[in-house]
Order: structure tokens, then sequence, then C-alpha cells
């Protein structure tokens, strides 16, 4: 299943708008917080998927019977990039527990790069719904390559992969690949990749533009 969350009329496609501007992009605060509010938005809608169970709650004047989670899902997050977005997530699904992964584009001289994967924190995700979080989508290589690491600790019930913005050709990639029943909840989707693997029109360097320039390794 994937969803574009920019398709329906929402405040979603105001803070893409800002999260897509050079000129908005310049405060660095703000590109974090509207990405932590697409984070928010798609915790939201991600919740109406999950199960719930009756709870009995003692009120000062009574008892109400509530609908709540029955499993928490395993919110897990790609460094650096990931971080606001998973924030966002974080608010709502606040008794979570998390997982975090660094992955990063090694660049090869000739301008190819590798996906380097180096750090992997993670509790089992063995039958648990698996929400993962990375602003962009765009060759899918990060996002099969953290997907694969952590199928091997666990088969996952579905995964939920929550971006910012997702390009088609990444979407697919991730599709293709992927062992798990996966559902794509993105900000928008672009159809472009350039040869660099940068999505048109995008949004630029995520992890950049809410952290700073990185040395390229
Ligand atoms: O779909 P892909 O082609 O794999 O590209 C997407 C990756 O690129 C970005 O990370 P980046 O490598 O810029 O790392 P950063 O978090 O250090 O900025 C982004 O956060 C994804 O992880
Ligand atoms: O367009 C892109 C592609 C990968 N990573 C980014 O930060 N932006």
């Amino acid at each position: 299943m994937i969803i574009n969350l920019s398709e329906t009329n929402s405040l979603v496609g105001e803070w893409l708008s800002e999260i897509r501007s050079m000129e908005v992009q310049t405060d660095r605060m703000r590109f974090r917080r509207n990405m932590e509010r697409v984070g928010e938005i798609a915790a939201y809608e991600i919740s109406k998927t999950l199960e719930y169970e009756d709870k009995e709650v003692q009120t000062p004047l009574g008892i109400a019977t509530c609908r709540v989670l029955k499993h928490q899902p395993v919110l897990a997050t790609i460094l650096r990039a990931g971080l606001a977005l998973h924030q966002g997530l974080l608010h709502y699904f606040d008794k979570a527990d998390h997982a975090f992964i660094s992955a990063y584009r090694k660049h090869n001289r000739d301008g190819s790069f590798e996906i380097s994967l180096e750090y992997v924190s993670s509790p089992s995700v063995e039958d648990q719904v698996l929400i993962i979080s990375d602003p962009m989508l765009a060759t899918g290589s990060s996002l099969v390559k953290t997907i694969e690491h952590l199928e091997d600790l666990g088969k996952p019930k579905h995964i939920h992969l929550v971006v910012a913005i997702a390009c088609t050709v990444g979407i697919e990639y991730v599709l293709r690949h992927s062992n798990t029943p996966i559902s794509i909840w993105a900000g928008d989707i672009d159809d472009e990749l350039t040869a660099k693997g940068y999505i048109v029109p995008g949004l630029g360097d995520a992890g950049d533009l809410a952290f700073g320039n990185k040395l390229q390794q």
C-alpha cells in the first residue's frame, strides 16, 4: 500500500511546501519541526491501522471503556537525517521501543556510492509492527539495506515506512526487495532522480538541511 499524504488537502501540503522551499529551508528549526509534523500526522494515520482492545478506566465519576492500543509498534530510524521525523512519530507513539541504524552514502571517486551500515541498536522485531522513518526514499538502497538487517533480527508482522519525499523508482525498489508486507506513507511523491541519486524536485540534502553540511566520506 502506498499513501501519498499530499494527495488530499491538509496541512501536510503546507509543511511540504516549506520543507522544499530554498528560502524557508535556511531556518533549520522550522525544517526540523516540519519534519516532526509530517511524522506526527503519519503516526496518527498509521494508528488507525493497528489493533485495539477495550480497557476500563476509573474516572472521578465512574468507569469509562476506552479503546487502547493492543501492542506498541517498534519505531526505527536511519541516522542522521531521520531524527526529526522519528521525533514526530515518538510524540504520538510515546510508549514504543526504538531501533537506530546508521546508514550513509560512502562515495567512490567516480561519483558512485555504496550504503555503509555501521551501527544498529534494535529490540527484537519478531512479530512486531515496525515503523521505519527516513525523510528521503531516493534509490531505496538505504532502506532496503536497513530492512534486510532488521529482518535478520526477526520477522516483523508488518513494516510501515514513513518518508517525507519518495521517488517512484525507490518505492518500486523497496517493494521488490522486501519479504515483509509494507505500507509506504509519503509526504509527497516525485518522479525524477538525478544520476547522483537526488530526488527532483525533492528538497536537497535532508541531513545537511536539518543538521549542517558534513564532510564527504
Ligand atoms: O534512497 P537512498 O538512495 O538510499 O537515499 C536516501 C538516503 O539519503 C539520505 O541520507 P544521507 O546518506 O544523505 O545521510 P545523512 O543522514 O548523514 O545526511 C536519507 O536520509 C536516506 O537515508
Ligand atoms: O534527494 C535526496 C536523496 C538522498 N538524500 C537526500 O538527502 N536527498
